[in-house]
């Protein structure tokens, strides 16, 4: 009987593939153990390659390296480095990012609404159908949307990803899920040695791009110019330092200049936005249609990045009203201090909200919040309850965070009045919802 051994990549199995799993897997199963495998659909037969696993182990963890029977809603994929077929012929892992391109859009979006309804029913104990909503009209198969990449750079200085949990670098040259301005700079057309990374933000806007040079450790400012020299105008070009958190400006700005609903913003470095062109609109149409803001109220903006809510509930609310706007990054909050400069009705607090709220003690109408993967946690929850406002706007990257700590709310006495899940994602496992909760 085939054993594999941890990280074993020899030993190879065919499998009958099952249900989608949380995470961009599939459930199969091997001798009664469970084998998550990648780069599959439900009901295909498939030869996999093992890539976690090991006689003790609960479950093994599988890439799809052939498909014996395909499932109708296979389709080609677009980008050759992700595709897990091609990747096997070449003897390569695939690089993550697009582990969801094998498979037709509308598929990939029934999935994503099997997966976020099955996270209700075991984290919160919901039953509630779940639909998946494109990001905007013109999907352009789900290509052209990521406004921000980030790249890794090889030993011999040619621009590369990850494969999937692994510290193998694949090369890459292009990148089909980025916006045009991304693949103009044709970064794989450089020698980008002595950097580790390089990080790029192309606003949805048509305005200057950023790149983010991360250096190796000891690289030369002569060579950091040099690289930068060679990216084509209007590009901005900065050194971004992670440790020391120091991000030196070599050309144009250190800054990108987004905007939505006529709100206009500087988002600083790796300061963070939505990544999908269409998200910040998206999003922002969903918490103003679900938290109706009025004249006078006071609400609160929780893990609020450079001000993407903010600005238009403090237009909202008026200047009678207020906005209490929460963000954790220093840089990020500086930026939204500059962004929402002027509007009198807002305050920007700098520092953790489970923080900032113990210390809080003004009454709230309604709050967003829109906490990182992780999700906000059971002391958030129970603050926010202890705030009394009659709505909260939970917008999540995450479905199995958001469950869980909708369970919380639903246990202080919530009712989930409203779920909107958007395919902001697309050809990846991942979504983003909008949930409106309110007092029962
Ligand atoms: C998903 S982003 C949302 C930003 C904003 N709502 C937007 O759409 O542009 C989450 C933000 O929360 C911040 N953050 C993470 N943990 C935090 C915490 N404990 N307290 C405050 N902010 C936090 C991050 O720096 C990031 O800017």
């Amino acid at each position: 009987m085939p054993q594999a051994t941890d990280r074993d990549s020899d030993l190879e199995l065919e499998l009958t593939v099952s249900a989608p799993a949380h995470g961009g897997h599939f459930i199969a199963r091997h001798e009664g153990r469970v084998v998550f495998v990648r780069h599959a659909l439900p009901g295909e037969r498939v030869r996999v390659r093992v890539t976690d696993g090991g006689p003790d182990a609960g479950f093994w963890r599988a890439d799809t390296i052939e498909v014996l029977e395909a499932s109708p809603h296979r389709v080609e994929h677009p980008w050759a480095p992700a595709d897990a077929l091609l990747a096997a012929k070449a003897g390569k892992p695939p690089v993550g990012g697009a582990e969801f391109g094998h498979i037709a859009l509308d598929e990939q979006r029934a999935l994503k609404a099997a997966i976020f309804e099955e996270q209700l029913h075991r984290l919160a104990g919901m039953e509630r159908s779940v639909s998946v909503e494109p990001a905007d009209a013109n999907d352009d198969g789900g290509l052209g949307w990521r406004t921000r990449a980030a790249f890794a750079v090889d030993q011999s200085g040619r621009l590369a990803m990850n494969a999937h949990r692994s510290d193998q670098l694949i090369p890459v040259a292009d990148m089909p899920l980025a916006v045009p301005a991304i693949n103009e700079l044709r970064l794989w057309e450089q020698d980008l040695s002595q950097l580790v990374r390089v990080e790029v933000a192309a606003p949805a806007n048509g305005s200057a791009p950023l790149v983010l040079l991360v250096p190796a450790k000891g690289a030369s400012p002569r060579r950091l110019a040099a690289i930068a020299g060679r990216i084509p105008a209007p590009a901005s070009v900065a050194v971004w330092e992670p440790e020391e958190q120091r991000l030196t400006r070599l050309r144009g700005r250190t800054w990108v200049s987004e905007s939505c609903r006529g709100h206009e913003y500087r988002v600083t470095g790796e300061g963070f936005w939505q990544i999908h062109r269409s998200a910040p609109q998206v999003l922002t149409g969903a918490v103003l249609a679900g938290l109706d803001p009025q004249p006078g109220q006071r609400v609160a903006d929780l893990y609020a990045g450079a001000g993407l809510f903010t600005a238009p509930l403090a237009a909202a609310v008026g200047p009678s009203g207020g906005v209490l706007s929460v963000e954790g990054s220093p840089g990020t909050s500086r930026d939204a201090r500059k962004n929402l400069h002027g509007m009198e009705q807002v305050q920007i607090v700098q520092g953790k909200v489970e923080n900032v709220l113990q210390r809080h003690h003004d009454r709230l109408d309604a709050v967003v919040l829109d906490p990182p993967r992780a999700g906000a946690g059971r002391k958030v929850v129970e603050q926010l309850h202890g705030k009394r406002p009659s709505v909260v706007g939970y917008v999540a990257c995450d479905p199995a965070s958001f469950a869980r700590d909708l369970g919380y709310f639903l246990k202080l006495g919530w009712e989930l009045r409203d779920l909107r899940v958007f395919d902001l994602y697309p050809n990846t496992h991942h979504m983003e919802s909008f949930g409106l909760l309110v007092r029962a």
